[in-house]
């Protein structure tokens, strides 16, 4: 009996790997496939097109990813919505009764992919440079479970490494700074780090950690190579989608920089801002926060 109920499971059990050519069934192995496809293009148009002109790094990358992302998402999930940071009209809130904006399907239906194609731009047309990634993320609603990211893949192709909610790291184990009562380190950005999150930082007495693109600064809370990621005064939901579910998946608090959920699919894709840590962190992060709030 229990060797026909494994025997069976083998052969009508979700395809895990893809066969033939074909990307797997399960959406968070999908996610992790399609976000390493565009990886390996990104190496490659780093290599074919050089440093010399980083805008045109810059465009190329942006264009080549989104691109593969585009059509395989077409060619394998034909019936799913898509929020890309490169399509047209991504940035635009939709407003009701607004006559020149059309309603966009993704805003009807119950399964959207959100994705960030080149996630740290910069950092990618920088020779040398690993912190960039590819973000990959399914947001679902249905009757049976609130709205919600279901699944989602963060690519760093220049570092070997993709993170995702179908193998979710375990949760990281209390770094020994944080145990010995050494300083948190606050993951923040290297070029434009938010001006409250030094006067944060100074107050809680954590050390800024800087690095490219939001979904390595959050990989870095992931493998315990940073306590926290916060930021605040301006993203939008690709920047935060797939990193996001994979820390939802691995244990990690993420919410926003006052402490209401981060919520996806909206009408207006801005999502200025947001906090990622450890769950033991979060209480006392939060209420540094609120005394930090930017204001609007
Ligand atoms: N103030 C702001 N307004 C809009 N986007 C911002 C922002 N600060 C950071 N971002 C976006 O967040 C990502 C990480 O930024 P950073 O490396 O500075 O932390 C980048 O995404 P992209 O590279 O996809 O554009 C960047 O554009
Ligand atoms: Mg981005």
């Amino acid at each position: 009996m229990g060797e026909q109920t494994k025997t069976s499971a083998r052969i009508a059990g979700p395809r895990e790997a893809g066969e033939g050519g074909a990307p797997p069934v399960n959406d968070s192995a999908f996610a992790r496939w399609l976000a390493d496809r565009a990886g390996q293009v990104l190496l490659q148009v780093r290599q074919d097109t050089g440093y010399s002109d980083g805008k045109a790094l810059k465009t190329a990358g942006d264009q080549a990813a989104h691109e593969l992302l585009r059509a395989e998402l077409a060619r394998w999930r034909p019936a799913d919505a898509v929020l890309s940071e490169e399509d047209e009209h991504s940035r635009t809130a939709w407003i009701e009764g607004e006559p020149t904006l059309t309603r966009p399907n993704r805003l009807d239906a119950n399964r959207v992919w959100i994705v960030d194609p080149l996630d740290g731009t910069r950092e990618f047309s920088e020779e040398g440079r690993d912190d960039w990634a590819v973000h990959v993320a399914l947001w679902t609603a249905d009757s049976s479970a609130p709205a919600r990211l279901t699944a989602g893949a963060v690519a760093m192709p220049a570092r070997h490494c993709t993170l995702a909610t179908d193998h979710a790291p375990a949760y990281p184990p209390m770094p020994l700074e944080a145990a010995t009562g050494g300083a948190i380190r606050i993951a923040a950005s290297r070029t434009r780090p938010p001006a409250f999150v030094t006067a944060l930082a100074e107050e809680i007495g954590a050390e800024l950690v800087p690095m490219g693109s939001a979904g390595v600064k959050i990989a870095a809370v992931i493998n315990g190579d940073a306590d926290a990621y916060v930021h605040a005064g301006g993203q939008y939901e690709w920047d935060s989608a797939a990193p996001v579910a994979v820390a939802l998946a691995t244990g990690l608090h993420a919410s926003r920089i006052d402490g209401t959920p981060l919520t996806y699919n909206q009408a207006d894709p801005k999502l200025p801002d947001l906090v990622v840590c450890r769950k033991d962190l979060a209480p006392r992060l939060l209420a540094a926060l609120q005394r930090h709030l930017p204001s609007e």
